[in-house]
């Protein structure tokens, strides 16, 4: 699977990756090729086409890091879409739910459902411990009820006795009773396939969901047959909905369209993928895996994501240490400002904190929104660079200069100024010399620079990541929180998600009182 794609893009990458420099017609050029590349393997146009625009935008909007080539970044890039194409890691079979859990299997005939439906029993049952009871809704096919007995004698999982006359619902019936009295952990459905989609058949699976009500809807669908796979997952999904996919022949030598394409399609996971005959031969779906062997270039990724950690820890390791000698001027201000802008504004960093819903209100109350973030940065790229590092000489006709040359007037730079000396004193209070608030800061850092990604610069210090750390910091975070209670102009209700904690969100710049 996916060798002629995996050699297309080989190609383009390796005409890429060595040179120094990247125009924008070389990424657009690029761009085409790997279009190009993924309409041949068969991957659904409209996903195709939103791929591109995707890496496009974090193309051009990409800072190179330095000891990286810009090739090398785009592969970089192009990668992380691919995984984020196939969707999560690691989506298992979902069995939280009361005994017997219903797991209904549905797709096309030789699509590998009966074959599936073996290997999940079979892997359900030694892997996970479950009692589970096969039952086969194929009345259609002679032989299939047989078919399915066999398999299961042969992978020692129960089948449900074949009665010979039942519809397909009333064996669903009659499995999910002979689970619940025989005490069945999971009760596996392996409906019927047809050729092709038709209506008879959606009609038979709704009213076997309905009378089953299965906890996971299973499409099994053959890997190898490209577009038609995909329109046949958007119908059984539209119609029926599906909780999952599972691609078969995955062993095979297919061009892997639809296997990329699946996904982003149906906005369902991947749960699992079958590479072969035997019983056996079932994977789970790792996504970084899949985009590692298409783009075979595992180390320009990781040399990549290596720069961007170093880079990120070095920065914020800078920023760390000049908060802590209480050097936070306005160049750093502005710094964080933007990287604030970066991170979505305050909607963005809002929605990033824990129980910070209620305040978002308080917050747009105070008359503070994104343009606030675009005037203080304004304010500050009037200023001289002395002014910047050195905000003692802004006196009056200074001040006027600024807020000419910015669209202000002086109330807003006083703003700004006082707004800097409160969050200066309090980094200077934070990082004292003390340990303990040196590794609060560091973790604030560490947080943030994760939190940004690799797009963004060093986490310039500033929003904790709360929900990752640790008590003693969040307790030490509270005390200071407490501590500087009245000092930082609005977000007077305190910091919700640490409880009882007044005053001011370390790293975020004060708000403006209310008129
Ligand atoms: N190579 C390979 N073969 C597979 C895989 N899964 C299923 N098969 C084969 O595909 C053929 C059809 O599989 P079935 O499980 O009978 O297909 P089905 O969807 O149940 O078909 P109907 O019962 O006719 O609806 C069998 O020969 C399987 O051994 C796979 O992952 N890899």
């Amino acid at each position: 699977m996916f060798e002629t794609l995996q050699e297309r893009l080989g190609s383009i990458f390796n005409g890429l990756t060595g040179r120094g420099a990247l125009s924008e017609a070389d990424v657009s050029a690029a761009l085409r090729e790997i279009r190009r590349a993924l309409i041949e393997a068969d991957v659904s146009l409209e996903v195709v086409k939103s791929f591109t625009d995707k890496v496009r935008e974090k193309a051009v909007g990409a800072t190179v890091l330095k000891s990286i080539k810009p090739g090398q970044m785009v592969v970089k890039i192009v990668h992380d879409e691919l995984v984020e194409m196939l969707g999560s890691e690691g989506s298992e079979i979902d069995l939280n739910a009361p005994a017997p859990v219903v797991i209904m299997m549905v797709g096309l005939q030789g699509s590998g459902k009966t074959t599936t439906t073996g290997k999940i029993s079979k892997r359900l049952h030694e892997k996970r411990g479950k009692k589970v009871l096969m039952a086969s809704l194929d009345t259609r096919r002679p032989a299939a009820q047989e078919q399915l007995r066999q398999l299961g004698e042969q992978i020692g999982v129960a089948t449900l006795p074949i009665i010979a006359g039942q519809n397909p619902v009333e064996i669903s019936r009659r499995a999910v009773q002979a689970a619940r009295l025989g005490g069945y952990d999971v009760v596996m459905l392996d409906t019927a396939g047809r050729t092709h989609i038709d209506e008879p058949l959606m009609a038979e699976m709704a009213e076997i969901r309905h009378s089953a009500d299965p906890h996971e809807i299973l499409l099994v669908a053959d890997s190898l047959t490209g577009q038609d796979a995909v329109n046949l997952a958007r119908n059984f999904n539209e119609r029926i909905g599906v909780t999952g996919l599972v691609l078969t022949r995955m062993d095979g030598d297919g061009r892997g369209g639809a296997a990329l394409s699946m996904r982003a399609v149906t906005g369902k996971p991947v749960k699992l993928i079958g590479v072969g005959e035997k019983m056996d031969a079932l994977e789970d779906f790792h996504p970084k895996r899949i985009a590692d062997r298409i783009l075979g270039m595992g180390d320009i990724v990781s040399l990549v994501e290596k720069a961007a950690e170093t880079i990120d820890a070095e920065k914020a390791a800078a920023m760390a240490q000049k908060m802590q000698s209480g050097q936070f001027d306005l160049n750093d201000l502005a710094e964080q400002l933007k990287q604030m802008q970066k991170m979505g504004g305050m909607g963005g960093i809002m929605g990033m904190l824990p129980g910070m819903g209620k305040m978002k209100d308080q917050v747009a109350a105070a008359g503070f929104d994104d343009r606030t973030f675009a005037r203080q940065l304004a304010i500050i790229s009037s200023m001289t660079k002395k002014e910047r590092t050195n905000p003692d000489l802004l006196k009056h006709s200074r001040k006027q200069r600024i807020a000419n040359g910015s669209g202000t007037n002086a109330a807003d730079i006083n703003k700004l100024l006082k707004m800097h000396r409160q969050m200066a004193d309090m980094m200077k209070m934070m990082g004292g010399k003390g340990g303990k608030g040196k590794g609060m800061m560091r973790g604030l850092m560490g947080g943030m620079a994760q939190k940004m990604g690799l797009g963004g610069m060093a986490g310039m210090g500033g929003m904790p990541d709360l929900a990752k750390m640790d008590p003693r910091q969040l307790e030490e975070l509270q005390k200071q929180a407490e501590k500087m209670q009245g000092k930082l102009p609005g977000l007077g209700a305190g910091l919700p998600g640490l409880p009882g904690a007044q005053g001011g969100l370390p790293g975020l710049p004060g708000l403006p009182r209310k008129k």
